[in-house]
């Protein structure tokens, strides 16, 4: 059974407030903790699973975990699942130096929502992708890679530069969301 009201454990206050904006006109309820979760090596699939396991472990009830990637078609999808690790190394700054020694900027950012009714549950799996193209930064530095990030489907803007109503109707957020929805719909 799908739940009406979902529990979106993150640590990350950004991802948050879009998934709010986003969900405001499907009618779920959104509750929310931050716990920031121990994150597992190894494919999309397998992290969100085991990340949405620990949530519900942590919480004992009902969760939705969220992982996002960023992966290189040059670095044969990496660094995909630890993206954030470069990012905070490197800074949004320097995070197209990365590619400087490839012509193939191209890159895909993967949202892979996960939920479970609680502990020891089916977990399923929603995932949204938008393609686009690592580029200097451009933009407010505030959310993770958005300044980098230049989506194909956009106006030639990076995420950061773009409205986040614009953002939210094209990025990997969004596609993964409306996939949670038809779900949410269809079971209720
Ligand atoms: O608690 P959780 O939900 O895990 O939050 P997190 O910040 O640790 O997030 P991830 O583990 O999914 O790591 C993804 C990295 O990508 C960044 N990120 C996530 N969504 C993004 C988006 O839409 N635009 C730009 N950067 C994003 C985020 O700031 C992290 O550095
Ligand atoms: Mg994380």
């Amino acid at each position: 059974m799908a739940p009406k009201e979902l529990n979106f454990i993150t640590g990350n206050k950004h991802k948050l407030a879009e998934v709010q904006a986003i969900l405001s006109s499907t009618g779920v309820r959104l509750e929310s903790r931050a716990v920031d979760l121990p994150e597992i090596q190894g494919s999309i699939e397998e992290i969100s699973r085991d990340k949405c396991k620990r949530a519900a472990e942590a919480v004992g009830g009902p969760v939705l975990v969220e992982d996002t990637c960023l992966c290189f078609n040059a670095w044969d999808e990496l660094p995909g699942p630890y993206v954030k690790h470069f990012l905070t190394s490197l800074s949004a700054q320097k995070f197209h130096s990365l590619l400087a020694g490839f012509e193939d900027k191209s890159a895909q950012a993967v949202c892979t929502f996960a939920y479970a009714e609680g502990p020891g549950k089916d977990v399923m799996i929603f995932q949204g992708r938008t393609e686009g193209k690592i580029v200097e930064s451009r933009g407010s530095t505030d959310f993770g890679w958005d300044s980098c990030f230049e989506p194909t489907e956009g106006k030639g803007q990076t995420y950061a530069e773009m409205p986040k109503n614009e953002k939210n109707a094209i990025s990997h957020r969004g596609k993964a969301l409306a996939k949670l929805t038809e779900w949410l719909k269809a079971e209720t």
